[in-house]
């Protein structure tokens, strides 16, 4: 179907998106040469086991010899530290790109180190589970979702269209916007998300009156939606919050000024302004479903979701 787009293709970090990037590479002949690199030499034997190079290295700095596509798949906070391991080796006339979740810290992170005549465009698949490393990743991932680029400013025009063609061959459509833009974005649809169902479940989980078998017993009364986006991996998150957290701590403000909001009306029995919110957040759920964006994660958990709105 599709064709060789990059002779050799260096994928540092093969997680749950490096591997499944690899996969999708592999299955549509996007690469001569896929290259796969990583840290710890378990996942990177596992990574072999599994076929999703044609080479491994646990140096990456020798991975990105030669080729012609980088992509570094790392938590956000390893950002700089693999960059400035790889910059030295990167060809010129390569492109170089992430996938992490914030976008103005990797970007801080990274560009430091690129060399004159590296094309550094930065990206973020909007695809993902709560599954982590490279037993996680699937082949058709990131079909149908977004993949937003962050182009620096005077970006090769080039070398922009062909990382846009990339991510269409592996079915995403590809936004541009400006990375300040972007973390503003992702924090409220995505980080903060996340942020609230690792607080909630902390919460239920710290709760002396509830055991934790009435927990698990009832958490089908909507509990379990948020054990899924709270059982995704630490050291990412992590990063994400240390990473983009000017973004977070503005949205985390607005959220609790607006729970304060919520908290008053249960209060005073203000039965209207309840009916008003949650007739109005039913609307938003009615859009997402009108636009086509409510794309189950293809795995477990998901089968709670109300396709009906
Ligand atoms: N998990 C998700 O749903 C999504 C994650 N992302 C972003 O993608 C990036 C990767 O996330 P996942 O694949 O989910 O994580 P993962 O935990 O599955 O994989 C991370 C990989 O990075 C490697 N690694 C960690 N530190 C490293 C270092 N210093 N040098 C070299 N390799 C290192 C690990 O060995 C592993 O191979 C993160 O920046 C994350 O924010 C983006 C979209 C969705
Ligand atoms: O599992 C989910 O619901 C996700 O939200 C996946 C996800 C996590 C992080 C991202 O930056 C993008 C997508």
């Amino acid at each position: 179907m599709s064709s060789v787009m990059f002779e050799r293709i260096a994928l540092i970090g093969i997680g749950l998106i490096g591997s499944s990037l690899a996969r999708d590479i592999r299955a549509r002949g996007l690469a001569g040469e896929i290259v796969v690199s990583t840290r710890s030499p378990e996942t990177l034997r596992r990574a072999e086991e599994l076929g999703l190079g044609d080479r491994y290295t646990a140096a990456a700095e020798d991975a990105v010899r030669g080729a012609d596509l980088v992509i570094v798949s790392v938590p956000v906070g390893a950002s700089g530290a693999v960059a400035e391991k790889i910059a030295p080796n990167l060809k010129k006339g390569a492109i170089l790109t992430d996938v992490g979740s914030t976008k103005a810290s990797v970007i801080a992170q990274m560009s430091p180190f690129v060399p004159k005549g590296v094309h550094f465009i930065p990206g973020h698949p909007i695809a993902g589970t709560e599954h982590s490393g490279p037993d996680a990743g699937f082949e058709g991932l990131f079909a149908g979702r977004w993949c937003i680029l962050t182009p620096p400013e005077g970006v090769d025009e080039d070398a922009l269209q062909k990382l846009t063609a990339f991510w269409q061959a592996l079915g995403s459509t590809v936004d541009r916007m400006v990375p300040e833009h972007h973390d503003k974005v992702l924090a409220i649809v995505s980080h903060l998300p996340h942020i609230i169902a690792y607080n909630i479940v902390g919460t239920a989980d710290d709760m002396e009156t509830v055991t934790q078998s009435e927990v698990i017993q009832y958490s089908a009364s909507g509990f379990r939606d948020f054990t899924r986006l709270a059982a995704s991996d630490p050291t990412m998150w992590r990063d994400v919050c240390l990473h983009n957290r000017d973004a977070i701590l503005e949205m985390l403000a607005r959220f609790s000024e607006d729970l304060a909001y919520l908290q008053r009306a249960i209060r005073w029995g203000e039965g209207d302004k309840l009916f008003e919110l949650f007739s109005r957040t039913r609307d938003v759920r009615r859009s997402i479903i009108e636009a086509g964006q409510d794309v189950d994660v293809p795995d477990f958990g998901r089968h709670t979701l109300d396709k009906k709105g």
